[in-house]
């Protein structure tokens, strides 16, 4: 279970997160949904752990982080944060990225090398995978990210935008097609953001929806159709929520534009 209880974070002066709680249950897959700059990525940043909030405390499967340099390192050892640009070492290769990777998660050797080769496999890099990642293009980069995240095993996965950065339709279909097969099976607990709701409502169990630093709404799809009346698609459900000008100012652009 992810907890985070009254949740504040600034940056400089600027507030970004306010009084934000709530509660994640093992095994759910959630989804931080939101305008851009609403404060998705800080969001989940407080709670993967690279943001310290002014206010407030995040609880990993019971422990708190920065509770102690014991706790903190558990959570660790049981997470995965995989930023939206992460750093990749561009001279090595996909291989020997990801097998430095799970070593630091201290997995069977064995194990670990024949995953890598089903993921490299999945993404379509087993032939990228002997070369350096500053030859990878840039939805190359992403999948070997990705796949660096996964070889982990980790039971809590932190994912900032992991369909973004030029993923083919392969790609993203293979991407949610693994999220929602653990999922499916309650085996990990994933929390991504993302600002397009067509890339991810067959796949959240619940979704938050900031707006303005707080959370507007926390529900699965059918809680946020009852709640704002449509029975339509997440785009056509958060529309209502979060963009209920769009529709007026395009009007109002055309009206004003037209030919
Ligand atoms: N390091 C920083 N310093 C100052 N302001 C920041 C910093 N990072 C983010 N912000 C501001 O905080 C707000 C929230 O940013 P955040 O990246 O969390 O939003 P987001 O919802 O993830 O946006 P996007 O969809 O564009 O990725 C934005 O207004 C942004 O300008």
């Amino acid at each position: 279970m992810i907890q985070l209880e009254d949740i504040t974070h600034h940056y400089g002066v600027k507030p970004v997160l306010r009084g934000v709680s709530l509660r994640i249950e093992r095994g759910e897959l959630v989804v931080i949904l939101g305008p851009n700059g609403m404060g998705k990525t800080t969001l989940l940043g407080v709670m993967a752990g690279v943001l310290s909030p002014q206010r407030g405390s995040v609880w990993i499967h019971g422990l708190r982080r920065r509770g102690s340099a014991a706790e903190e390192l558990e959570i660790r050892r049981n997470s995965v944060y995989l930023p939206d640009q992460p750093w990749l070492p561009a001279a090595r290769t996909g291989r020997e990225f990801l097998l430095a990777v799970g070593r630091l998660y201290e997995l069977d050797d064995g194990r670990l090398t024949a995953h890598i080769e089903q993921l490299l496999d999945l993404f379509d890099l087993r032939d990228q995978g002997n070369s350096p990642i500053r030859t990878y293009s840039a939805g190359q980069k992403k999948k070997i990210a990705i796949c660096s995240a996964l070889v982990t095993e980790a039971p809590v996965l932190f994912l900032d935008e992991p369909f973004s950065g030029g993923l083919d339709p392969s790609g993203l279909l293979t991407v949610k097609r693994i999220l929602q097969h653990h999922a499916r099976r309650k085996e990990l607990t994933i929390v991504l953001t993302s600002p397009v709701p067509e890339l991810v409502e067959e796949i959240a169990t619940r979704i938050i929806v900031l707006h303005q630093g707080q959370i507007l709404a926390f529900d699965t799809l059918d809680g946020l159709r009852r709640m704002t009346g449509r029975r339509g698609s997440l785009g056509d459900v958060l529309e209502r929520l979060i963009f209920p000008d769009t529709t007026r100012k395009l009007d109002a652009y055309f009206q004003e534009f037209r030919r």
